[in-house]
């Protein structure tokens, strides 16, 4: 078993913790909901500009090819930290559509880093997009994410 990630390691000077599942109550179990789990562990943060931020711990159970996260996993990464940027900008949402490109085997047991941002609001539609990243120059997968609002 791999030794819990240092999030405080990794967490930038400017990013302020933030909990972020807790917008939407104790429903986003598959993610979010075994936080010393094999599978996620995430931290949420805002960064300088108050977008959302997340460390993402991929555990040995998100394997897909060997050795690397399953797109899936990524995907359902990405689905979450990009709808909750949503919420967390004020929009009460469901995701519509997820347009995810994958530019790059995650290593399983790294921590990787999702940044987002809400590029537009139209109506009931806000578009985020989102990156994930090794917290450098690698990017793993990027992401446009079309939420829907609900309230
Ligand atoms: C307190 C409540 C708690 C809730 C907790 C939620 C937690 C979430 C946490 C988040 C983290 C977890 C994240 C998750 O896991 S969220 C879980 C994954 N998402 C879902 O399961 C969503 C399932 N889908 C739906 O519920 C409905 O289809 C929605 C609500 C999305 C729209 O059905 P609704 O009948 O309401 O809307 P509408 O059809 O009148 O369309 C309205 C406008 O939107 C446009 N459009 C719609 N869909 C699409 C699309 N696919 N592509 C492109 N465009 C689309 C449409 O053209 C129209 O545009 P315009 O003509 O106005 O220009």
């Amino acid at each position: 078993m791999a030794p819990l990630p240092d999030f405080e390691a990794l967490r930038k000077t400017d990013w302020t913790p933030f909990d972020a599942p807790s917008l939407v109550g104790k429903s986003l179990r598959f993610v979010s909901g075994d936080p010393q789990g094999k599978r996620f562990r995430l931290r949420y943060f805002r960064d300088g500009k108050n977008d959302l931020v997340a460390l993402a711990w991929f555990g040995e159970e998100t394997e897909g090819p060997p050795g690397h996260a399953h797109g899936g996993s990524m995907a359902a990464v990405l689905d979450e930290v990009l709808g909750l940027a949503a919420w967390a900008a004020g929009h009460p949402i469901v995701v519509g559509n997820l347009n995810i490109h994958f530019r790059k085997l995650l290593p399983l047991e790294s921590v990787a880093q999702v940044d987002t941002e809400v590029v537009s609001v139209k109506g009931r539609k806000v578009l985020v997009r989102g990156r994930l990243t090794d917290g450098k120059e690698g990017l793993y997968a990027e992401a446009d994410c079309l939420c829907i609002r609900i309230l």
